[in-house]
This record gives C-alpha cells, sequence and structure tokens, in this order.
C-alpha cells in the first residue's frame, strides 16, 4: 500500500503538487491522467524519492520513501531513458537488473519469453547498444527491466508514448498479465485515455498539482474522461470524490 500524506512539491514560490491525501492499495492499477505540467511524473518521482517534498511524505508499505532506501527491494519503476544503461546491450542490462533482483539465467530467459511477441525480434540477441535503438524500442527494455523480478509495486510514467499500436495493446496485455498473476500495484500515468481506461481499474485527473478527480474505472469512464478533456459539461454519473 502507498500512503501520501500532506504532500506539497513547490519550485521557488511555485506549488506544483498538493495532495493532501492519497491512498493506493496494494493490487490496485492506478491511472493518473492529466494535461502537460499537470504533475504526473512530479508525484512519480517523490513516490520514488528522485526529488524532495517540501512538505509532507509518501509512505511505501509502510516506510517513508525519503528516511529508507528499504522500498526500493520491492519496487520496480520506468520514468525516463535514464533508467536504463545506455551502454550496454538490452541482454546486458537484463542480466544487471536481473541480477539485482535475485533472477538466475534460466529465470530471466522465462521472465522474457513472455516479451517476445512485445520485443518483435528488435530487443534480444543483438549487439546494439541501447542508446543506439530507436525511442520505443529503448523504452521497451525500460518497461521489461522494470517489471523483473516481481516487484509488488511497478510505476510507469507514460509507458505507451513512443510505442506502435500493436505494442500498445501488447504493453496492456503484459501488464493485466502480471497485475493478475501476481497482485503486483501498478501506478500508470498516460495521455492515451483509451489505454489507461482499458488496463487500469482506478483513474486519477491531476489538474495544476491537485487531484480533481478519483474514481473507480467503469464501462462508462472513457466517454467520461473524453469528455472532461474536451470540457464537455459533467455528466451526473460522474461522481467528483
Ligand atoms: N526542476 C524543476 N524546476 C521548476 N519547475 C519544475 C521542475 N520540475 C518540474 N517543474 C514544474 O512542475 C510542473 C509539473 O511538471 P510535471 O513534469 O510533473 O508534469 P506532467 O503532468 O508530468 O506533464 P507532462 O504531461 O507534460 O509530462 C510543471 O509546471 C513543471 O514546469
Amino acid at each position: 500500500m502507498i500512503e501520501i500524506v500532506n504532500l506539497i512539491k513547490a519550485y521557488q514560490k511555485e506549488i506544483v503538487l498538493d495532495i493532501a491525501e492519497l491512498t493506493i492499495e496494494k493490487g490496485e492499477l492506478f491511472g493518473l491522467v492529466g494535461n502537460n505540467g499537470a504533475g504526473k511524473t512530479t508525484l512519480f518521482n517523490l513516490i520514488l524519492d528522485l526529488i524532495v517534498p517540501s512538505k509532507g511524505h509518501v509512505t511505501s508499505q509502510g516506510i517513508i520513501v525519503h528516511e529508507s532506501e528499504d522500498w526500493k527491494a520491492f519496487t520496480g519503476a520506468f520514468i525516463d531513458e535514464s533508467f536504463t544503461i545506455g551502454y550496454l546491450t538490452p541482454d546486458e542490462y537484463f542480466a544487471f537488473v536481473g541480477g539485482l533482483r535475485d533472477m538466475n539465467q534460466s529465470d530471466l530467459e522465462l521472465y522474457l519469453k513472455d516479451f517476445d511477441e512485445f520485443f518483435n525480434r528488435e530487443i534480444r540477441g543483438k549487439k546494439k547498444f541501447i542508446r543506439d535503438l530507436s525511442k520505443g524500442n529503448q523504452k521497451k527494455v525500460g518497461l521489461a527491466a522494470a517489471m523483473m523480478g516481481k516487484p509488488e509495486v511497478v510505476i510507469l510514467d507514460e509507458p505507451f508514448a513512443n510505442l506502435d499500436p500493436s505494442s500498445q495493446y501488447k504493453l496492456r496485455s503484459l501488464i493485466r498479465t502480471q497485475a493478475a498473476e501476481q497482485g503486483t500495484t501498478f501506478l500508470i500515468s498516460g495521455h492515451t485515455l483509451d489505454n489507461i481506461t482499458e488496463v487500469c481499474t482506478r483513474i486519477v485527473i491531476l489538474e495544476k498539482g491537485k487531484i480533481v478527480k478519483d474514481v473507480p474505472k467503469t464501462a462508462t469512464t472513457l466517454k467520461e474522461l473524453e469528455n472532461f478533456f474536451a470540457g464537455v459539461k459533467e455528466p451526473d454519473t460522474f461522481v467528483l470524490d
């Protein structure tokens, strides 16, 4: 479980994130949407202790993330390409991360087999460095590494961006399968509303650093989100939390 308490991030005097209270339960597929600059990456960076909160704190399984490193053992993340190591090949990088996650070679092969279709023969068994792959293929390497080793929490910032449509479908399926089989908690941000609503069980909208909606996914959520971002008057059924 992740708990956010009185969390504020400000740069100079500008508050870019302000969340009084937010709890994400174990096994939840939590989708975070919002316009450019809404604060999605800032929130994920705070949960991953990549930036320091101005006020408040985040706990992951009861551990205050800016006071202890213990949460790192059960957390996988991909925010951007800085999470990979550009001068390794994908296979070298997978072996490196697998080692950190106590996986032997056969665990690694078994795990990566599920990514065969997603990789589309562009990633493994090549001599290319990660930095020389296309943007989409670099992202695939980072995503596969983030989900590796049965982490209890996986945080993915805009995982669908830069992926071709068939890769987006495959990624949806990989995330759903891992969540169903391992009870993984996923926190996923994005701009493609159909991907987020299809994968996630709960959707939160951030606007200028604040949560303006927090709703469980239902059959009508996609339409309601589209209306929200198109500026259409809010339907009565869209529950404001
Ligand atoms: N280091 C920084 N210094 C000053 N302002 C920053 C810094 N990092 C982020 N911000 C500001 O914080 C706000 C939130 O940015 P953030 O990247 O979290 O938004 P986002 O929702 O992820 O946007 P996008 O959809 O464009 O990726 C923006 O106004 C941004 O300019």
